[in-house]
């Protein structure tokens, strides 16, 4: 079977720096990863390599079993839905929340001469009402509180019907109720068999919608662990990939995480 990723040893390099070191990944059908890790970690490069949009300075990578360097990546763009900040900030906030989903159809942003389907119509809508958003279809982008753009995002990312879907930080910026709304909406899509292989960045364990099989965790650029997520994320691997003893809970299908007794009684003594 053809893996949906295939990094070996990649290497992203920016002057001296290490974006990346020696990333190692592969993902097959059906698997619905978490990339994990702090602040400048090297999950937003990491994403830029998977969606073809960033180059290796060394190594192998190969996306839906095209590889990078030999393919052309406007085709591959068009199979790997993305949802991101950096997309988000250039889609055009006049534009009707429909037709910014709609565009995604063409891998484009804004809407120009291209026509579209009644499928193409239907299957918006479809996205739309699964995000809970359908009501907002005929508002303007730029209308839309930060949580709503986001849901509408995650629906523009799966218009083009994608073989491999990227969420970047989906929750990031939401309030509570807003989070947990979105992280049951994702939960629906991990655990849909009919949904395509995803990838989400997260720096919070809270953020883990259920349904998620595997977990990659970076710090300064490589892989901490990886692997299945009831093996792999545990308290000893948290506290690797974010420099600090870091406790971790399951519970109802959800995770999360807290200082572990030791550094609590440390802070407390002062
Ligand atoms: N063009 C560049 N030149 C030099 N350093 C860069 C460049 N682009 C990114 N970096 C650095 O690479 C590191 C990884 O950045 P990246 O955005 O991938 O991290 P991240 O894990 O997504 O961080 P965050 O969680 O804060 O969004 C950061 O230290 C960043 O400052």
């Amino acid at each position: 079977m053809t893996l949906v990723l295939d990094l070996a040893e990649v290497v992203v390099r920016r002057g001296t720096k290490r974006l990346l070191d020696d990333v190692t990944w592969e993902i097959r059908e059906g698997e619905r990863w978490i990339v994990l890790g702090p602040n400048g970690a090297g999950k937003t490069t990491l994403l830029q390599v998977v969606a073809g949009q960033l180059y290796p300075t060394s190594g192998w990578a190969a996306i839906l079993g095209e590889a990078l360097g030999e393919t052309d990546v406007s085709e591959l763009r068009t199979r790997v839905g993305l949802a991101s900040a950096a997309l988000a900030d250039r889609l055009p906030r006049n534009e009707i929340v429909r037709d910014v989903v709609l565009t995604a159809s063409y891998g484009m942003v804004g809407r120009w001469r291209e026509k579209y389907t009644d499928l193409d119509r239907q299957r918006a809508e479809i996205l739309l009402r699964a995000l809970g958003v359908l009501d907002l279809a005929e508002r303007t982008y730029g209308t839309l509180s930060e949580g709503e753009r986001k849901r509408v995002q995650i629906a523009r990312a799966m218009m083009p019907d994608p073989e491999l879907v990227l969420l970047d930080e989906p929750a990031a910026g939401l309030d509570l109720g807003g989070r947990e709304d979105l992280v049951r909406r994702l939960s629906n899509l991990a655990l849909d068999e009919g949904s395509p292989a995803m990838i989400m960045v997260t720096h919070h364990v809270e953020e883990i919608p259920a349904g998620m099989t595997h977990v990659l965790m970076l710090r300064e650029g490589k892989v901490v662990a990886a692997g299945p997520i009831e093996h792999t994320l545990t308290s000893a691997n948290l506290t690797s990939c974010f420099g600090i003893g870091l406790e971790l809970r399951y519970d109802g299908g959800r995770y999360s995480a807290r200082l572990a007794g030791r550094e609590r009684l440390h802070l407390a003594s002062g």
